[in-house]
């Protein structure tokens, strides 16, 4: 079997060769460039990684090549994250360069020519009815399904996750175990490069400074002023400059550039229990065509290691979520990711409509 490895020269896909290597796989390894030539931040961590990544190929003797996918990504995952920052809400760039540049781009370019694409992603796939599902991985804390949630069947079932059934202890003491230079290298926070650059210096540089005032939902006093509502998400609490906190943002009314905050920790406000999701997009297949009452499910409504319990129905067209508890800063436009109740098999995710109770 030809494999594809991505190989980001962290410790993850590293322990995906090794491990690869000692079943007896010969795999092709792919790095892949996505950062921005001549910016300072990035193309230093970029060099680290790829000298991390020559250095696998070179211990393991695999071919090694490196994908210039900068342009891919920045016509597709930065065009989509401006485009709903622009509109008041809250992208996930990250589950956009999985589906559209690692699974996307890579798979035309290159991933074509193999029977399977390795990652260093800590998820599983199960095979049921000669059906493969996207699943989660044994470490719950590490679990990455919910930045895969907006992958489809021809990627799913083409792709191997050989650490989801490790847990993270596990994978770097294999590292330090093969002696690989990248055993106590730091994770990386998120998987795509608009997590390590200054996200506000990102969103400036495209949507510029507008100020507007910060108001107390509840008084509707001005407490202080912020430079575009661009710059706040629902159920943020730093950077909003206010003494006397804890303020969560709680709404923005985008046409008069206001942010409403509350203040406190645990006040109602700052709480929904419910949203809806629209655009559902099913990873494998739709579970819920013939069931006609609620469904109980498991979701998660950002990058958490928690699985909430929750309900799910048919509501005029979208998919409708009641939570099992209360949820903080619900943000529209991240992804409501459904799993079975089990939280084993990751149905698929919607994007949470800005209705959602308190979101605009
Ligand atoms: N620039 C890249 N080029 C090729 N593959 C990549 C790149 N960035 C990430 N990947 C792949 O996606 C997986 C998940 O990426 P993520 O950024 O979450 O890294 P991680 O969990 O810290 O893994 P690692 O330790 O391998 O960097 C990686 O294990 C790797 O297989």
């Amino acid at each position: 079997m030809e494999i594809a490895t991505l190989l980001s020269g962290g410790v993850d896909s590293s322990v995906v060769v090794h491990l690869l290597k000692e079943q007896g796989y010969d795999p092709s390894l792919f790095y892949i460039k996505i950062g921005m030539d001549g910016d300072n931040d990035l193309t230093c961590t970029a060099e680290e990684d790829i000298e991390m990544a020559t250095f696998v190929a070179r211990k393991y003797g695999c071919r090694f090549e490196i994908i210039d996918l900068q342009k891919e990504y920045w016509d597709n995952v930065v065009a989509y994250t401006i485009d709903k920052v622009r509109r008041g809400l809250t992208p996930n760039p990250d589950v956009m360069c999985n589906k559209l540049i690692k699974f996307g781009c890579f798979e035309q370019r290159c991933g074509k020519d193999f029977d399977k694409t390795a990652t260093g992603h800590y998820a599983s796939t199960t095979e049921k009815d000669g059906k493969v599902y996207l699943s989660t991985a044994i470490d719950p804390v590490k679990d990455q399904t919910d930045f895969l949630a907006q992958i489809d069947y021809l990627q799913v079932s083409k792709l191997m996750f050989p650490l989801g059934s490790l847990m993270k202890s596990e994978v770097r003491d294999a590292a330090l175990r093969a002696a690989l230079p990248t055993a106590k290298r730091k994770d990386s926070q998120g998987i795509c490069f608009l997590g390590k650059i200054n996200y506000n210096d990102f969103i400036r540089r495209y949507l510029g400074e507008k100020e507007g005032k910060i108001v107390e939902l509840e008084t509707g006093k001005v407490l202080g002023t912020h430079k575009g509502y661009w710059f706040h998400t629902i159920g943020q609490r730093k950077g909003l400059g206010l003494g006397g906190g804890p303020w969560f943002v709680i709404k923005k009314d985008l046409d008069e550039n206001i942010i409403y905050v509350s203040c406190g920790h645990d006040v109602e406000t700052q709480y929904s229990t419910e949203f809806t999701m629209h655009d559902f997009h099913f990873i494998t297949d739709n579970p819920w065509e013939s069931v006609k009452d609620s469904i109980d499910v498991t979701f998660k409504i950002r990058h958490t290691p928690e699985f909430i319990p929750g309900k799910l129905t048919l509501d005029g067209g979208n998919y409708k979520i009641e939570s099992s508890k209360k949820l903080q800063g619900v943000a529209p436009g991240q992804f409501g990711v459904v799993y079975d109740k089990d939280a084993h098999i990751c149905i698929g995710s919607g994007e949470i409509q800005s209705n959602a109770a308190g979101a605009f």
